[in-house]
């Protein structure tokens, strides 16, 4: 079977777009019209990443390797957004760049119109003249790589041939796989307020749609690219989707938010072959500003990273759900349609890491690690130990419940950090990323063969504290290089807690002498040998982590207070 040189797709499965102004291919003759390169098509309801630059997105954190003359070049996935200013920031220009933002996609902006806008509605609209519109187009395609245009307001006729003219003297080059243009036919606001005039129909007909990789219109949209059908039940919008696909665009999404006496919120995709009825339950919520031009936005970065066009109308569906959902209760402005929050990963990053201190190397003092065999073998709950152990003096908390059922833990986990957040101490969690991350806890400890802190920093976020174990000085280095906060290093001594290879107090010092991340010593440490390991006097041992000798004991109270009164004595005698 033949492959083309760029994509492992067979060579059988190349379509040519009709008519396509920007999905063109270099190689084939368009009838008159500029440049074509071939674009790929993966079949309709592919799941793999099919394309190398697919492949290169996951692996390159969101950036798309280009070779040429043997050069790599790094580049993010770049979405140009032809649209109009909201001043309100709920739609428009403003929706989109924060919709690609928060897909990790570069989105630069020609702007169409400047409108006066609130959640009451829309106040004022001053077009922007064609030929600056032209420059803008000019000054973007002509410099930038552009991998996938998203027009929203396109308030004239004029401007609408403008675009069409830009598109022809400055195409984009498509990548496989990759659509070009996302045409949002937008005609009126939420607020019920006309932006595009009947006039534009004809642009959207004859110039916009047959060159439109995907439409996307709301009922009322539909309805008037269809000369003013009726639009009211989920066949309407199949026959419609249908008919608008006759017109040119190779597929075609109607979105049926406005159907009335539905439950759900029920799309229609056809991609000129199938249908497909996208569902969700609807959210009830006033916030709903602004979430046509973040639906279009977010399909065309998810398209510029390489998506299929099924499964970036998916995820463009199910990020807007979640950012509505996330949003439902917020209060901005006075108006009946209020925007919504398209960062919500942001905030809730921002909410979640909230915790009144950043880590200092000192809160390795005295580390108390959980075991829930521990535990339940003394009649404990799992606060109940932790609540002890702080008021002993336990300087930071690690929860390392390798048994405990994951509801079970995470209810635990939560109570913890409530616990915890009162004393101001520190919790992280032993292993499990996913409970950290759901019970907001300020960090996690990893192993040599557990999530590798890259990933745990890159899932977690800047703020949150990750420990590595580590026994030799490479892994101290290496955990040093991929942005963890401390080291926790053993077994030192043999330990019936854990199966383990020890180090012992030699391998614990070369680990501390060459570390540049504050140690805590692991590993059989109790009252008894605790001096030992502090007097090897390496100043970045900042303490000890202990697990039997706080909680396999009756009182986890008296056991902590005397190892941190030991502590202290020692710490003492090591600095005099
Ligand atoms: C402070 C501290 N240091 C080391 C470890 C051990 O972690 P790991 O190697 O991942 O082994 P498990 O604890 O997961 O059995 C630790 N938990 N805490
Ligand atoms: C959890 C753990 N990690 C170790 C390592 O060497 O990395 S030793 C260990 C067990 C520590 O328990 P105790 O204080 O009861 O000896
Ligand atoms: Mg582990």
């Amino acid at each position: 079977m033949a492959y083309s040189s760029c994509s492992q797709i067979p060579l059988t499965s190349i379509s040519f777009p009709k008519n396509s102004a920007l999905s063109g291919a270099t190689q084939v003759p368009s009838k008159g019209f500029y440049p074509y390169r071939v674009l790929i098509h993966p079949p309709a309801n592919s799941r793999a990443p099919q394309t190398p630059i697919a492949a290169a997105m996951q692996e390159d954190k969101g950036l798309i390797v280009e070779t040429s003359d043997g050069k790599s070049k790094l580049r993010i996935p770049h979405v140009l957004s032809v649209a109009g200013s909201d001043s309100g920031a709920g739609a428009g220009i403003q929706a989109d760049l924060k919709a690609c933002a928060a897909r990790g996609v570069y989105c630069s902006t020609v702007i169409t119109a400047v409108t006066a806008q609130n959640t009451v509605g829309v106040q004022g609209v001053n077009i922007v003249p064609e030929d600056f519109v032209a420059e803008q187009l000019k000054s973007v395609l002509s410099d930038m790589h552009v991998d996938v245009v998203k027009t929203g307001m396109l308030p004239s006729l004029g401007i609408v041939k403008v675009f069409h003219h830009s598109l022809k003297q400055f195409p984009v080059q498509v990548e496989p796989l990759k659509a070009a243009l996302v045409v949002d036919p937008v005609m009126v606001s939420t607020s019920g307020d006309v932006l595009a005039g009947p006039s534009i129909l004809a642009g959207f007909r004859e110039d916009l749609l047959p060159m439109a990789d995907i439409v996307t219109p709301n009922l009322k949209e539909a309805a008037a690219l269809l000369g003013g059908v009726q639009l009211a039940t989920v066949d309407d919008m199949r026959s419609a989707a249908k008919a608008i696909h006759d017109m040119g665009p190779r597929n075609v999404l109607i979105k049926g938010g406005d159907l009335a006496a539905s439950f759900d919120a029920v799309d229609i995709f056809f991609d000129g072959e199938n249908f497909y009825e996208l569902r969700s339950p609807r959210i009830t919520t006033r916030n709903t500003h602004g979430t046509g031009c973040t639906l279009a936005s977010c399909i065309a970065a998810e398209l510029a990273k390489g998506s299929s066009m099924l499964s970036a109308v998916r995820v463009a569906k199910r990020y807007v759900e979640t950012a509505l959902d996330y949003s439902k209760d917020i209060a901005i402005g006075n108006g009946l349609h209020g925007p919504f929050d398209h960062l919500l990963k942001l905030k809730r990053d921002v909410r979640n890491s909230c915790r009144p201190r950043p880590f200092e190397p000192d809160d390795l003092f005295l580390y108390a690690v959980t075991d829930s065999g521990m535990n339940k073998k003394w009649g404990r709950s799992i606060r109940d130990a932790v609540k002890a152990a702080i008021e002993g003096g336990a300087t930071i908390i690690q929860l390392r419940e390798k048994d405990a059922e994951t509801r079970d833990f995470l209810e635990s986990a939560k109570a913890c950090v409530e616990i915890c957040r009162f004393h101001g101490i520190p919790l992280l969690i032993n292993d499990r990323i996913d409970i950290a991350l759901a019970c907001n806890a300020d960090g996690v400890h990893v192993g040599q063969s557990d999530m590798p802190p890259k990933v745990a920093r890159a899932l977690l976020g800047p703020e949150k504290i990750i420990g590595v174990s580590c026994k030799t000085p490479e892994q101290a280095h290496r955990a040093w290089i991929d942005g963890a906060d401390y080291i926790g290093c053993g077994g030192v001594f043999p330990t019936d807690t854990k199966e383990n290879i020890t180090v012992g107090l030699g391998g614990l010092k070369d680990v501390c002498v060459s570390s540049k991340l504050p140690v805590v010593a692991i590993g059989g440490i109790g009252a008894s040998n605790a001096r030992s390991v502090m007097e090897i006097g390496v100043p970045t041992l900042k303490g000890v982590a202990v697990v039997s000798a706080l909680f396999d004991r009756e009182s986890v109270l008296g056991e902590t207070r005397k190892l941190h009164a030991l502590l202290k004595e020692t710490a003492l005698s090591v600095k005099g």
